[in-house]
């Protein structure tokens, strides 16, 4: 099943042209890692997916409903705003509001996955920055939607917590969601993804599973890196290694 599908998605910002006719696509089953340089339009193709931001062409999401929407995909954004002094339980609860429900499983399994039970009376204003992202993470998997789609999740998690994070966004992926996320973490995306979509240059430079996509060439011209590249008992091992000048 599709949950995402783009076709040709342009976005233009102050007269910039961002993102050239972007066609991809996220299916139940998949954690699709979004990676690219800095500045390369990451945010953007996500936010104009969800119809946040003006864009040409298609987005599936963007076409819906507001609230057929929010019962669609969960959004975390890259900046990690908690404008109240609610407690852990109370924010992630708020994942809840699109179901007009006050159902506590979805919110207790939130808790638990992001390892919150110790701090859920803690006020959420007053966690650290690594700890308030697993706190909005877990609000996100409260929604309970097929679609997850998140801005650079793990960054700022300790190592535990980042393989714990992808993890959990493989768990929900194998109980048939779908996960989009972004990450600048080569290594953790070619270990965790199912596959990734490469930016470069406003549009799309590769897109497929990890071992086919990030290959010497890619490498080069979307990062300027090169990389040491292993198979291990225990998964694809990448480590980036020095800049392509
Ligand atoms: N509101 C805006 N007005 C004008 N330009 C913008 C706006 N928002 C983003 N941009 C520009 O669009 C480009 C893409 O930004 P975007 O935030 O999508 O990049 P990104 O790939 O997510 O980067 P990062 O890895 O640094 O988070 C950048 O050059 C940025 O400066």
């Amino acid at each position: 099943m599709t949950l995402l599908q783009l076709e040709n998605l342009s976005v233009t910002l102050r007269n910039r042209r961002v993102l050239s006719d972007v066609s991809v696509s996220v299916a139940a089953g998949e954690v699709v890692g979004l990676i690219g340089r800095n500045g390369v339009g990451k945010t953007t193709l996500m936010r104009a997916a969800l119809g946040l931001i003006p864009a040409s062409g298609h987005s599936s999401l963007a076409a819906m409903t507001p609230n057929a929407r929010a019962k669609a995909v969960a959004w975390m954004p890259q900046t990690r705003e908690i404008a109240w002094p609610v407690s852990v339980e109370d924010l992630v609860a708020l994942g809840r509001l699109p179901h007009d429900d006050r159902a506590r499983g979805p919110v207790e399994a939130a808790l638990r996955h992001m390892a919150l039970e110790p701090l859920r009376n803690r006020r959420a204003t007053n966690l650290s920055g690594g700890e308030q992202a697993r706190a909005l993470i877990a609000r996100a998997l409260a929604q309970e939607t097929p679609l997850l789609m998140a801005d650079e999740p793990i960054a700022g998690l300790d190592p535990e917590h980042q393989i714990a994070t992808m993890e959990v966004f493989a768990d929900i992926a194998a109980a048939g969601r779908g996960v989009m996320l972004t990450l600048h973490d080569i290594a953790l995306a070619a270990r965790h993804c199912t596959r990734l979509i490469v930016l470069s240059e406003n549009s799309v430079l590769a897109d497929g599973a990890p071992s086919d996509v990030l290959t010497e060439g890619t490498l080069a011209r979307a990062f300027s890196i090169t990389a040491y590249h292993a198979q291990s008992d225990d998964g694809p091992v990448f480590q980036p290694l020095r800049r392509v000048t």
